[in-house]
């Protein structure tokens, strides 16, 4: 199970996670948001990173003028979409954005919201799936409806995200398969953007071996 930890806004944090092993690290470029990162902080925490890392930046309906200057400033690899871009968008996003990977976010409330999957078959590299929250685009600690999704198995790879923390990962991957989990502030301290680094040790743990893990990793 790959994991993805979203939200990182200190550059040693960034690289004591990408040393423990995290597969892909998310970079907030919302301006407003609480664990946003501005292109000279993207920088900086990116010079941080061990050769290799994988980098992720995350946006709500950014021009491509914004999405140029966080990849060139943070050298990403992918743009995750938390916002409306349409599947016709993220598909010429393949032309403007040669080699990036593009994730498309969708908000789920229930079973319905997954008939939005579909369009974006062919436009995108991969789905990620997050709670439906009335004001906020994402890092909202909310769950999803599990059971709901149960038998899930988009045509695309797919991330499980929203609400997952060291306390209830082994649950949601008793129930799900995503190709990957996305979290943020289920692995943090209490303040948006700093990082727990032992809880990033707990969930690389349960999600190497979800089945074997007791469920010991009380709140
Ligand atoms: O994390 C944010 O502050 C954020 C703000 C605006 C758009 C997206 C944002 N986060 C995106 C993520 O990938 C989070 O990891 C995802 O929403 C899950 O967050 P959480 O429920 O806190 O694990």
């Amino acid at each position: 199970m790959r994991v993805k930890i979203c939200g990182f806004t200190d550059p040693g944090q960034a690289r004591a996670a990408a040393r423990l092993g995290v597969h892909a690290l998310g970079f907030v470029c919302v301006p407003g948001t609480p664990r946003y990162v501005d292109a000279a902080r993207l920088r900086e925490i990116a010079a941080a990173l061990p050769p290799f890392t994988f980098k992720v930046g995350v946006f709500v309906n950014a021009s491509i003028k914004t999405l140029r200057a966080a990849i060139e400033a943070g050298g990403l690899q992918a743009v995750q979409l938390h916002g409306e871009e349409s599947p016709e968008s993220c598909a010429r996003l393949a032309r403007t954005l040669p080699g990036i990977l593009r994730i498309k976010a969708l908000r789920v409330r229930g079973a319905a919201d997954l008939t939005k999957i579909a369009p974006y078959t062919d436009a995108v590299e991969a789905v990620l799936l997050d709670a439906w929250h009335p004001t906020q685009a994402g890092g909202t600690g909310q769950t999803l409806d599990w059971q709901a999704l149960q038998g899930f198995r988009p045509a695309l790879p797919w991330l499980l995200s929203g609400g997952l923390r060291p306390a209830n990962l082994a649950k949601a991957l008793e129930i799900l398969a995503p190709d990957a989990v996305d979290l943020s502030s289920g692995v943090e301290n209490g303040v948006p953007g700093q990082k727990d680094l032992s809880k990033i040790t707990q969930i690389l743990r349960i999600a190497s071996s979800p089945f074997a893990i007791e469920r010991d990793c009380g709140e």
